[in-house]
Order: C-alpha cells, then sequence, then structure tokens
C-alpha cells in the first residue's frame, strides 16, 4: 500500500503546470522530486497538502480517495523553503501550535504536549534552544524546528519543498544528511522537493525528474545517474553535452567518425540527441589520436579539473572533468592543442512528438597503439 497518484493535472488559464503525472510512493519511502524551477515541482505538492486541487486525476492512500479529505484530516506535515515559524513564538510554543490548535476534544493535556515538544526537540537536537524565539536561531536550526513542528501533529506523510534552499553550501550538506538519517530512524513516508540534483541523489530513495508539468524518469537515483531515460535527464542530471551526431544503419556517425552502434533501433525515429558527459571526455595519450582540440581553460575544484575545451567541428565548447592525478601526466597548457577521445556516449531516438524511442549508449573503442587504425580514423581521410 501507499500513495497511488494517477493521472493528474493541473492547469492555470492556458498553461498546463501538471500533465498526467502518476507516480506510486511506497509506505515509509524517501521520494525525492526533482527538476528546473516551473517544472511543476510545488504544484504536486500542494495538491498532495489539500492546498490546491487537481483538474483531473486521482490521489489515493491505502484506497481511501486522500482528495476528498480536508487539507487538515491529511494527516501531512509540511516543511517549505522559507521558515514559517511564528516570530513571536518560542521555540517550543511553534512547535506546540500544531497539537495546540486541534479541536478540544482531540487536543492532548498540557502535560502531554509539553512531553512531546520535549521529545521533538530533543529528536532534532535542539532541546537547549526550547526558550529562544526564532530570530535568534541560525538558518538551519530554524529548518530544525520547523520539522519538528511538522511532526507534532504525527503525520503520516511528510512534504518538504526545498526546506534547505535559503541555507548556504556547508549547512545544507550537513542537513541533507543529517534529515536522511533521521528519515531513517522515523520512517515516515516523505516527499521531498528540490531543483538540487545532488540532494536528490544522494538523499532518496527514489528521484522523480519532472520536466515542463510531465515526469521524464522515476528511478533509484543510481538508475537515473547512469541510464538516464530521456535526452533532459542526461543533460539535468550527468551534464551531459549534445554533440553533432546522427545514425545510420546501425553506425553512429559523430563529428567525421563512425562507431558501431548496438541495440539502437532507428525504427519511427525522427531526431536523434548524442550526449557525453564531461568526465567521459579523456585526454588522448598520444598526439594525433582521437579529435583535435584546444584546451580553452583549466579550474582545479576539489580534487577535480575542469576543462573548457573547444573540439574541432564543433560550435561550442564542451566540458570535461578530469582527476587532478590524471590530469597530472599531461603537460598541455591553455591556449594550447590537445587530443581527446570519448569513452562513452549516450545516444537517444526521439519520434516525431519528441518521446524517446529508443536509447543506448556507444563505446567508441580507443586504441593507444601507435599505428593509428581503426575507431578513430577520421572517415574519407
Ligand atoms: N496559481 C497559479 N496561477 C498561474 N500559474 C501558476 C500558479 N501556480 C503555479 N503556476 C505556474 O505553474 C508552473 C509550475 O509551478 P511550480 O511552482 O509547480 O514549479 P516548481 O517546479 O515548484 O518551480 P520552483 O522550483 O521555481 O518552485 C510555473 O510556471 C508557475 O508559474
Amino acid at each position: 500500500m501507499g500513495i497511488e497518484i494517477s493521472r493528474l493535472r493541473r492547469q492555470f488559464g492556458s498553461f498546463i503546470a501538471l500533465d498526467d503525472v502518476s507516480l506510486d510512493i511506497a509506505d515509509g519511502e524517501f521520494v525525492a522530486v526533482l527538476g528546473p524551477s516551473g517544472s511543476g515541482k510545488t504544484s504536486l505538492l500542494r495538491i498532495l497538502a489539500g492546498l490546491d486541487q487537481p483538474d483531473l486525476g486521482s490521489v489515493q492512500r491505502d484506497g481511501q480517495d486522500l482528495l476528498a479529505l480536508d487539507a487538515r484530516r491529511r494527516g501531512v506535515g509540511l516543511v517549505f523553503q522559507h521558515y514559517a515559524l511564528f516570530p513571536h513564538m518560542t521555540v517550543a510554543q511553534n512547535v506546540a501550535f500544531g497539537l495546540r490548535v486541534r479541536p478540544w476534544r482531540l487536543r492532548p493535556k498540557a502535560s502531554a504536549i509539553k512531553a512531546s515538544v520535549e521529545a521533538l526537540l530533543h529528536r532534532v537536537e535542539l532541546d537547549a534552544f526550547a526558550s529562544r524565539y526564532p530570530a535568534q536561531l541560525s538558518g538551519g536550526q530554524r529548518q530544525r524546528v520547523a520539522l519538528a513542528r511538522a511532526l507534532a501533529i504525527e503525520p503520516r506523510l511528510l512534504l518538504l519543498d526545498e526546506p534547505f534552499g535559503a541555507l548556504d553550501a556547508q549547512v545544507r550538506v550537513n542537513l541533507r544528511r543529517w534529515l536522511r538519517e533521521f528519515h531513517r530512524s522515523l520512517g515516515i513516508t516523505t516527499l521531498f522537493v528540490t531543483h538540487d540534483q545532488d540532494e536528490a541523489l544522494e538523499m532518496a530513495d527514489r528521484v522523480v525528474v519532472m520536466n515542463r508539468g510531465r515526469i521524464e524518469q522515476i528511478g533509484t537515483p543510481e538508475q537515473i545517474y547512469h541510464q538516464p531515460a530521456t535526452a533532459f535527464v542526461s543533460r539535468f542530471i550527468a551534464r551531459g553535452q549534445p554533440l553533432p551526431g546522427e545514425v545510420a544503419g546501425s553506425s553512429l556517425h559523430v563529428l567525421g567518425h563512425a562507431w558501431q552502434l548496438d541495440g539502437f533501433s532507428s525504427t519511427d525515429i525522427h531526431t536523434v540527441a548524442v550526449h557525453v558527459r564531461p568526465e567521459h571526455i579523456v585526454p588522448a595519450t598520444r598526439h594525433g589520436e582521437g579529435l583535435a582540440a584546444c584546451l580553452l581553460s583549466l579550474r582545479h575544484v576539489a580534487g577535480t579539473v575542469r576543462a573548457g575545451l573547444q573540439v574541432e567541428g564543433m560550435d561550442e565548447p564542451l566540458e570535461a572533468e578530469w582527476s587532478e592525478r590524471d590530469w597530472s601526466r599531461h603537460s598541455v597548457g591553455v591556449g594550447e592543442p590537445i587530443d581527446v577521445h570519448f569513452q562513452s556516449l549516450s545516444v537517444f531516438g526521439m519520434d516525431r512528438e519528441g518521446r524517446v524511442r529508443a536509447r543506448t549508449d556507444c563505446h567508441p573503442p580507443y586504441s593507444a597503439s601507435p599505428i593509428a587504425i581503426g575507431p578513430w580514423r577520421r572517415l574519407g581521410a
């Protein structure tokens, strides 16, 4: 059992914010909804929270129609990016709020509220902050209070909308890990909205990638990263960079080279997208092998080297990423020629409507042999 979201559609005027969105969430699962700004993430969350209704579609929880329930009866805890803490209330009063405003028949006794607030503050590691006001807390502490407040009503579903969006990078990274552990210990079904790829891949059991109101792919972080289902997911998640390429029969043609392409049926294919990831562009070991390029820039970032490359035959520069160790074997300076080869290319075949019909990876063979035979010889050379 769990939550079954089926064929949701939400339209604002002529703009379609959610288009045929279906998703099953298992009990206790941690699901990240990932997508660029405007892709429909918050629209989906608002519908689940009961703050908005879809034009079409259904949401069932354990066989019950969730959309028919009033927001307050859905058992949903919400945390937003901008701390919605009440500034005039202490931390303890903020956390107690959801319990205090319950109808008196459902309201716990004052002593029980006090005990559960203490337990929650202990859980979010803020025991010592109970009598502080939100203005006296750091951003990360405020978000933990917001989480404790959302948990006070013992929700069955936790909805987090960019909860770390307003925090600086280091605090974000710490809170991510903390929240992941926290979820493990608590086991509440959680939907986490973010536009940050690392955040989604690091934290979630499953990731839902959205684009323009549609779901592009649902999968484990591994699947999303290593087997992107669409060109959009490849670009957005794995920094896939488009190359000029086409498929002819069972060969892939890219920048004047051709390789055998297996597992790709070109039936019904209207356009082909070929992507290369930064880490799959590798310096050739010998000059004259691979693709001729010019090293445009070099940046050293936390143990890796990011290189800008102008590859012959391309208008746009490509970005490559290497480990410092691998790069230390080369002695090419900025502005100098460099030969590179592609270790792996992702190939997507789309029909006329832009739907992906075929997808495969191509691993161009590379020979470091001094006799330049075969795969990297220019066609027609
Ligand atoms: N009440 C509304 N009226 C009109 N358009 C709306 C309304 N709510 C959302 N939209 C539009 O729907 C689209 C999706 O919005 P949504 O907030 O779901 O995106 P998002 O993926 O959460 O984006 P962000 O990451 O920027 O928060 C946006 O283009 C937005 O302008």
